[in-house]
């Protein structure tokens, strides 16, 4: 969610995507973020979440597999997470899509649609160092498959 503001986050995601370009067509879609006042009642917090929500829904194709990042999702390690990126080629899924939530979370619409949920730990890390502390683990992944001595 949301345009990526800062300088070094922008390097950092432009360093990785350059590195993974050599294992996949690696795209990035930013999708536009709801205003979300200081102060909003529960009701009002739900429909910032669904609104940007059905804006994420609009972008996913019914190909795609889809890991929605959830701090209540499942954790993994990166070799789990590895394997699972090769499992998912090697079974067909040529399309494979991240989708991060913007400050309030996700939507359940997009939890349901998602196919699995990522977790990186209980800490709540700000929505853009996500989108690069994921492009990192995307591409120790493809690192690790093809027996770089990158990962230790
Ligand atoms: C600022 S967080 C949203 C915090 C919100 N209270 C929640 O519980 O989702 C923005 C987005 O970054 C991602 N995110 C942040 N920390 C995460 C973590 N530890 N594991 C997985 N995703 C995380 C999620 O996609 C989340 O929707």
């Amino acid at each position: 969610m949301g345009k990526l503001k800062e300088k070094y986050l922008k390097q950092g995601i432009a360093e990785y995507a350059k590195r993974l370009s050599k294992f996949c067509k690696f795209q990035v879609v930013e999708v536009p973020d709801e205003k979300a006042p200081e102060k909003l009642s529960e009701a009002e917090m739900e429909g910032v979440k669904e609104r940007e929500g059905e804006r994420i829904l609009a972008k996913i194709k019914e190909r795609e597999y889809v890991f929605a990042l959830a701090i209540e999702g499942k954790e993994r390690i990166s070799e789990q997470f590895a394997q699972e990126i090769d499992s998912l080629a090697t079974y067909g899924h040529s399309d494979i899509t991240f989708v991060i939530g913007g400050s309030l979370g996700l939507s359940p619409e997009v939890l349901k649609r998602s196919n699995a949920q990522i977790s990186f730990g209980r800490f709540t890390l700000p929505h853009q160092l996500m989108r690069l502390v994921l492009s990192e683990q995307i591409y120790r992944a493809y690192m690790i498959n093809s027996g770089s001595p990158y990962h230790k």
